[in-house]
């Protein structure tokens, strides 16, 4: 039993992922990021380029600490070959930085790097390590789905630590991202419902149950009692033995309390018969239920002090301090001593007591032993153990929606770096910092000229995986003049490479061209076109500035523009406002 909590133990809180270079080359990224589709939920609505960000927009806005988590790395190499380079590449709008959001969570889905498996791990970290707070924040504002494994055990913290709000939250987050709980899940709502008082949740939840457990059953009947309804309580412990459930210890112990309240020793007596016949388990928790049950309905008359005390911690056990408080006073007022405080602890129904330091119990040595590993684990995991190494950077040109994250078309954001240039990065982010960097997305990377240098040393020396995303094509490089456009429009319709964005083609595992939908005819849109008369190439600016458009919308698109630019510039235009010369 220890050694599966143990290995349970290590199961949650390990680092997500060892850093193997050897394991990163046996699974291509590429494989990975072309097969978005088959990516669990996450990706499922990827049916099309252009709306294929399965979350509502608002909902992923992860914490300022988002970008990199830190954990501790063993044994990392300085130098390795083992770095990834991937573009992603095509016209605006066309879903790049979306990509490279994706491909970021993808990574940590995949379980090297580490959205899913690390994410849950990093869920599952901060649950472990009491930072339920921050588990809960991040997986509100995430947005995203988590497996029933790890919605289990946040849950399960939340009625452990009686944060029954937190709880209720992971409810709303679950129904938010159209999670359908399984028959566990919702047992464990109802229990979280229980607790929290609130009846009619717990019923609801009941009622969905295709199949009424035990533990359903039991967290129905304690939801009441503890409500103070107690007679609801033993109404539906009857009901439950009318469905052929045999009760265990917890049924037991909220008939007992129910009973005790209600003064019923009849009832009291009826159960504690069925208890005899059908529970041979001895359990502190139901054995103090059951005299407290007597000593309300008559007189506890064995004035025995660990009768007392075992009693006073069954109340404990349900929160009842009061009682606590009335059960102590009885025995300083009786002069009963008491027994000096011991810890105790449940282990497969049988509860072993321990006293500070006591050496007594047969499995002492294995439990210390238990106890200073977990300890170890813990503090070797610190807050660190489920990190997400990874670290978005933007152009500070890009003004577009603040600074301080990458933000798509559609509203969905991460936190992010926003540099002047690549080369600035390490120092901006802190060497320790970039060491345990495993992944770093590059958006608006057309703007960054010393793109090909960082990339090459990142991924080549650093053995980093870095992600680029940016325009490959500029709406038109060379503004030329009217007569030294192609002969035939009289009009310059070329579009230029952006930036460094294509020399890293070299450099790269992988290249992925999107495309957007043109806003004239609906069909692929490979290019941008610009609707102003400003003719810089870099010119920062949305869908006020920018369409995107199909091979045959540019060309016709273009020569309206450029006519129109050229109409403007004859009048001598002098305004600096973007004017429309297309719609
Ligand atoms: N004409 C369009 N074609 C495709 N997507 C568009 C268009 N207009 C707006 N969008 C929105 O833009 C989103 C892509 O945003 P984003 O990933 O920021 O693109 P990019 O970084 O390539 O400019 C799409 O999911 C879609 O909702
Ligand atoms: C075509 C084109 C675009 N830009 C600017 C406009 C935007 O600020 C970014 C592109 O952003 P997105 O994430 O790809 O939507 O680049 C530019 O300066 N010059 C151009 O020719």
């Amino acid at each position: 039993m220890l050694k599966t909590t143990i290995s349970r133990m290590k199961s949650l809180i390990t680092p997500p992922f060892s850093f193997s270079p050897m394991s990163k080359k046996a699974t291509p990224l590429a494989s990975n990021f072309f097969s978005l589709a088959s990516k669990p939920k996450l990706f499922s609505n990827l049916h099309n380029p252009i709306s294929y960000f399965p979350l509502k927009p608002s909902m992923i806005s992860l914490p300022s600490n988002f970008p990199i988590l830190t954990r501790r790395v063993h044994s990392k190499p300085s130098l390795s070959s083992s770095g990834e380079i991937h573009v992603i590449v095509g016209p605006m709008f066309a879903g790049k930085t979306t990509t490279l959001l994706h491909r970021v969570q993808a990574e940590i889905n995949d379980g090297r790097l580490g959205i899913c498996v690390n994410w849950e791990k990093t869920l599952r970290g901060l649950c472990i390590t009491g930072r339920m707070n921050e588990a809960v924040g991040l997986l509100w504002r995430s947005g995203l789905e988590v497996d029933h494994g790890t919605y289990a055990l946040l849950l399960q913290e939340c009625i452990f630590k009686k944060l029954y709000n937190k709880g209720k939250r992971i409810h709303a987050q679950m129904v938010v991202v159209g999670y359908v709980p399984n028959e566990y899940l919702k047992t464990k709502l109802m229990i979280l419902y229980a607790k929290s008082g609130d009846l009619k949740t717990m019923h609801l939840l009941f009622d969905m149950l295709m199949e009424k457990s035990l533990i359903s059953w039991n967290a129905l009947i304690a939801g009441y009692v503890q409500k103070g309804l107690e007679e609801m309580g033993l109404s539906f412990y009857y009901e439950m033995r009318q469905n052929g459930l045999t009760p265990d210890q917890y049924t037991f112990a909220s008939v007992f309390r129910a009973c005790a309240t209600l003064a019923t020793l009849e009832h009291g007596k009826r159960a504690h018969c069925v208890m005899i016949k059908c529970f041979q388990k001895d359990n502190v928790v139901v054995s103090s239920a059951l005299m407290d049950m007597y000593f309300k309905c008559s007189s506890l008359s064995d004035e025995n002090a660990g009768k007392y005390v075992v009693l006073s911690n069954a109340y404990a056990a349900f929160g009842l301090w009061d009682s606590v408080a009335e059960v102590r006073g009885v025995m300083r007022d009786t002069e009963i001593n008491k027994m000096p405080a011991y810890s105790s602890i449940e282990v497969q129904g049988k509860a072993h007591f321990f006293l500070l330091g006591d050496k007594s119990h047969r499995e002492s040595e294995e439990i210390y032993k238990t106890i200073i590993e977990m300890i170890w684990i813990l503090n070797d995991a610190g807050h660190n153990s489920c990190s997400i190494n990874v670290a978005l950077i933007k152009s500070n040109k890009d003004n577009r929606y603040g600074l301080d994250s990458v933000v798509t078309h559609d509203g969905v954001k991460l936190p992010c770096c926003a540099l002047p240039n690549l080369s600035s990065f390490k120092q901006t982010f802190g060497q320790d910092a970039y060491d345990q960097l495993d992944v770093i997305g590059i958006d608006e990377a057309q703007f960054f000229g010393d793109l090909y240098d960082f990339c090459r040393e990142v991924a080549d020396h650093d053995g980093k995986t870095v992600i680029v995303a940016g325009l490959d094509g500029d709406y038109l490089s060379l503004p030329l003049k009217f007569n030294e456009g192609p002969v035939d429009s009289g009009i310059n319709v070329h579009r230029r490479s952006f930036g460094s964005v294509l020399d890293i083609i070299p450099l790269a595992d992988s290249v992925t061209k999107l495309s957007a939908q043109c806003e004239i005819c609906g069909k692929r849109a490979f290019f941008t076109l610009r609707k102003t008369e400003e003719t810089q190439t870099e010119l920062i600016g949305g869908t006020d500035v920018y369409m995107p458009v199909c091979r045959h919308h540019y060309v016709s698109g273009q020569v309206a523009v450029e006519a129109a630019r050229m109409v403007l510039q004859s009048q001598k235009s002098s305004s600096n406002n973007h004017k429309l010369l297309v719609r």
